[in-house]
């Protein structure tokens, strides 16, 4: 059956080209909407496969409005505007979109756009329903298996974090004085190790006594159906003591996802979720918790008559601290337990088992070799081969013939065949690192390989299967440079299908001392050296350090030191003069703009000043001292519309 797609679209011409561009393509279209309230109503008649949205449009409201509202409805949407700059295409960035297109456009550019949709689309939804069939079987397992409640629980609780994740959680009746059963709480201590905390545990911790925690559950309103509160729904909502706000000061969380249920005789159960990160909790995981709620449901009710059962033989619930000991399979060799971190694994796991392509994105030195080989490590294609190629290391023409091998005879010094690394990469997994120094030239070539998996040798006529799973990494603002002309924008959406962030080293310094003693040992033993501890003084300079160069820069900072160390100590630590500079550099450094940047700023502030008038005397154009005109036409250019100018 024919693809569905809404146009939303204030340009009448430009509106009727794109309809006709899609039917010829083979698509319907079921409808053009003008403004957001017509598109609502368009969609209300009549569902679309996938939206076309303009940013800007008649009425209030703009199509990243409406893009929140697709959202929740679970409809992909791709983006289609005039307008490129970074402020705009950050806040569309927010939304998820499936795509952007910058207009002008080429038919040909919208179309594999609307391929590229397509097909992250369907890999979104086989992901979606492998992992929930994945739950299921966890949980089932689960109930099989042996243990205490508590130990149960602890299963059920590790099960859910890699589909959503938590720092914290409560688990248990929304009754603290029940007799049995009472509620546990969870800690998250490692990737997959937990502190089990029990009421009694709770009041040692927060210093209250259970009469104190149960006044303080009175005042928690309790929800009747599942909900998220956000960074500053959270504050708001924690401004009333309750055992949320105790929680949240205690366990120093930013937002929670609540997951009541009701289960034997309609008692109320619920799972309450915490995290650290402001933005942890989404809609989607609304949803993902609707649709797995009956087989939670089912797993307590089962656990729970199992329960009554060995009642006698059972230890008391949250007596006791339990650690699970499937401590980081698969992330063996990195080192740091810091939320930050432990997010990202929860992405690698979920990542790893398919053959998503993985964009992994931050700073110099924040360990994305490490993570692609991890990724690679915790795949089906686990020994096979794992092939890498620095994209910034060589010129355009070596990166083409490393790539894609060569014939003989291909060009001048080309004396034999030589095979390339794709073919190398045949069954495994490529890792194409600084991807964002890919020559233009060599990206068309390299999304075709995405696409068909396959590939023509330099200077050959045969085109050669290869079954290889793409990673990618990058320092660079990959959008930024789509934005400026410099990478493609089809590849990049290929390859950002599943993007992995590193922080910085400066956004997880708890995980400073461990790194630190990792490579002390490392490199003493390297060295021959007895060196057993680092002074305190050493740890706190090194957490108040900047680390510009992250890991690397720490790795060999260590690795110096323990070369200067004369004791079993390390006391000092060589840490660059220029720091606080450092620090500011880099404020300054992002804060540079490039001409067109400026020339954009500059026309803004001065249509501001002039209340977006262009014409007549004291007009921003006699100001520019540039024709009404060309300002007009620099204005389209720049993508400045009048709803800047305020
Ligand atoms: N979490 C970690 N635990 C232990 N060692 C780490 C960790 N992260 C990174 N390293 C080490 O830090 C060094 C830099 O890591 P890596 O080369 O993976 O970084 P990168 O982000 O790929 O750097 P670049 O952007 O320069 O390519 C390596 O020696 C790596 O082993």
């Amino acid at each position: 059956m024919k693809e569905q797609i809404l146009i939303v679209e204030d340009q009448f011409v430009e509106a009727e080209d794109l309809r006709l561009l899609l039917e010829q393509a083979g698509y319907g279209v079921t409808g053009i909407a003008r403004s957001v309230l017509q598109a609502q109503e368009m969609i209300r008649n009549k569902r679309p496969d996938f939206v076309l949205l303009d940013i800007f449009l008649k009425g209030k409201q703009t199509g990243i409005d409406l893009a929140q509202l697709l959202a929740i409805d679970n409809i992909p949407f791709v983006y289609l505007s005039a307008n490129s700059n970074e402020e705009v295409l950050n806040a569309a960035k927010q939304t998820h979109p499936y795509g952007f297109i910058v207009k002008p456009y080429r038919e040909k550019d919208l179309l594999v756009t609307l391929e590229i949709a397509r097909y992250r689309r369907a890999h979104s939804v086989e992901a979606k329903y492998y992992k929930e069939t994945e739950l299921r079987k966890l949980l089932k397992a689960i109930i099989g298996g042996s243990g205490t409640w508590a130990q149960k629980l602890l299963a059920v609780t590790s099960a859910l974090q890699s589909y959503i994740p938590f720092d914290f959680l409560v688990a248990g009746f929304d009754n603290l004085q029940q007799p049995h059963f009472k509620g546990l709480c969870f800690l998250r201590i490692g990737f997959d190790e937990y502190q089990v905390i029990g009421a009694q545990e709770l009041c040692t911790i927060t210093g209250k006594s259970i009469a104190e925690l149960v006044a303080l559950q009175g005042g928690s309103s309790s929800v009747q159906e599942a909900v998220y509160f956000d960074d500053a729904a959270f504050q708001h909502i924690c401004r009333q003591p309750s055992l949320r706000q105790l929680f949240a000061d205690t366990f120093q969380l930013r937002s929670n996802l609540e997951m009541p249920m009701r289960i034997l005789d309609r008692k109320s159960f619920s799972f309450c979720l915490y995290s650290r990160r402001p933005d942890a909790y989404t809609v989607e995981q609304l949803e993902l918790f609707e649709r797995i709620q009956f087989s939670l449901i089912q797993t307590i009710e089962q656990l729970l008559e199992g329960e009554i059962t060995e009642q006698a033989s059972t230890q008391p619930a949250g007596a006791a601290t339990i650690e699970n000991t499937h401590t980081e399979a698969g992330f063996e060799g990195i080192v740091g337990k810091s939320h930050l971190l432990l997010h990202v694994f929860d992405h690698i796991k979920q990542a790893a088992p398919s053959d998503t392509s993985v964009l992994i994105l931050g700073e110099s030195g924040t360990g994305k070799e490490m993570i692609a080989n991890c990724i690679h490590n915790l795949s089906a294609r686990k020994g096979k081969p794992f092939v890498k190629l620095n994209c910034a290391a060589l010129p355009a023409t070596l990166i083409e013939s490393e790539l894609f091998g060569h014939e003989k005879g291909a060009f001048t010094g080309a004396h034999e065949r030589r095979i390339g690394k794709f073919e190398r990469a045949d069954k495994g997994t490529i890792f194409l690192d600084e991807i964002g120094e890919m020559p233009m030239e060599l990206q068309v070539k390299l999304l075709r390989v995405l696409q068909e998996r396959e590939i023509e040798r330099v200077g050959g006529r045969d085109t050669i299967n290869v079954d290889v799973r793409f990673l990618a990494a990058t320092n660079k603002n990959l959008e930024k440079e789509v934005a400026e002309g410099r990478f493609r924008l089809d590849l990049y959406y290929r390859l950002n299908v599943f993007p992995i962030t590193l922080p910085a080293l400066r956004e997880r310094q708890e995980d400073i001392p461990a790194l630190a003693y990792h490579f002390m040992k490392q490199y003493s033993q390297k060295a021959g050296k007895k060196i057993s501890g680092i002074s305190e003084q050493v740890l706190l300079k090194m957490m108040a350090y900047h680390w510009p160069g992250n890991i690397r820069e720490l790795e060999h900072l260590i690795e110096r030191s323990v070369l200067l160390t004369k004791g079993g100590t390390i006391e000092e630590i060589l840490l660059p003069a220029v720091e606080k500079k450092e620090g500011r550099a880099i404020v300054e450094e992002a804060a540079l703009k490039t001409i067109v940047e400026n020339e954009r700023d500059y026309i803004l502030s001065v249509l501001r000043k002039c209340h977006g008038r262009i014409w007549g005397p004291g007009a921003a154009a006699e100001i520019l001292n540039i024709n009404p005109s060309t300002l007009k036409s620099k204005m389209k250019k720049l993508g400045i519309k009048k709803e800047y100018i305020k």
